[in-house]
């Protein structure tokens, strides 16, 4: 019970208990369901990796993250619209914003500056947990929420989805086993992604992507997550045919993020 996902996730359960007092689910729900202007606003995110892969490219979903539990702090000058343009012109399909602050020193404000500086999609990246937080990504500007199955009942998971999708958000589902691949699998989403890294241990192996990889019909696109640091990394995922990938640290460490990704992609 001590390992460090429980721990946040106790956090998040906290978190949305006091934010439900500050604001109504009921409030937040018609707030986004009324604008027109954010729903036009919607940038497309598989849309965009698709687009990126069709055209030969790899799909990179840069991530804009100051620092992790595991890691400490990767970027000590962090300014998320700096970061943001500069992937942009460096190749990107879309953006990740962490938006937890405890544990990751995200911010919504970061999401929202992200965003602001480029035309990429965004995904929400936090640990999700109620149905309330999939309103709130949608009101702070995402356009994708990511879904950890470990961190979720199967019901619940499919709700969210659901929601998400209704709110025309596209939905990254995260596994890291076979298990919960198989109740990925469930989902109506395309976006399967495969974390390389141990939420529980911070173990991080790329044979976890190769090893779930034969499992998944070709119409589901895989993102293989975290501890892609070298060409080397690219290289073995775009030999078996993985395309799509989300990176961090070795962008967070690099001076130019951007040109860290154009360098590591080429
Ligand atoms: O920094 P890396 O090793 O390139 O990893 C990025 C991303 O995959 C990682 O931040 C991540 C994957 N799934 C998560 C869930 C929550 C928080 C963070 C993550």
């Amino acid at each position: 019970m001590s390992d460090i996902l429980n721990k946040i996730l106790a956090v998040k359960a906290d978190e949305v208990a006091a934010a439900k007092k500050h604001r109504s689910l009921a409030s937040l729900r018609s707030e986004v369901e009324g604008n027109a202007e954010l729903r036009a606003g919607l940038r497309g995110f598989e849309a965009s990796l698709r687009r990126h892969i069709a055209a030969g490219a790899a799909g990179v979903i840069a991530e804009v993250k100051k620092a992790s539990p595991s890691k400490g702090v990767l970027r000590a000058d962090f300014r998320p619209a700096d970061i943001a343009a500069s992937y942009a012109a460096g190749g990107a399909a879309c953006l990740s914003v962490l938006t937890d602050v405890q544990f990751f020193q995200g911010a919504v404000e970061y999401l929202q500056q992200a965003r602001g500086a480029c035309a990429l999609p965004v995904l929400r990246k936090d640990f999700l947990v109620d149905m309330y937080q999939v309103y709130e990504a949608r009101a702070m500007g995402a356009d994708c929420i990511l879904l950890i199955v470990s961190a979720l009942d199967h019901g619940l998971m499919a709700e969210m989805e659901a929601c998400a999708h209704e709110l025309g958000m596209d939905v990254l589902v995260e596994v890291h086993d076979g298990d919960e691949l198989t109740a990925a699998l469930r989902l109506k989403t395309n976006l399967m992604g495969i974390n390389n890294r141990n939420l529980r241990t911070f173990e991080t192996s790329l044979d976890t992507t190769l090893g779930l990889l034969p499992r998944i019909p070709s119409e589901r696109l895989v993102v293989t997550e975290s501890g892609i640091m070298v060409t080397n990394d690219v290289q073995r995922m775009r030999d078996a045919n993985v395309n799509a990938f989300l990176v961090g640290e070795a962008f967070m460490r690099a001076p130019d993020p951007g040109a860290e990704l154009r360098r590591l992609f080429n």
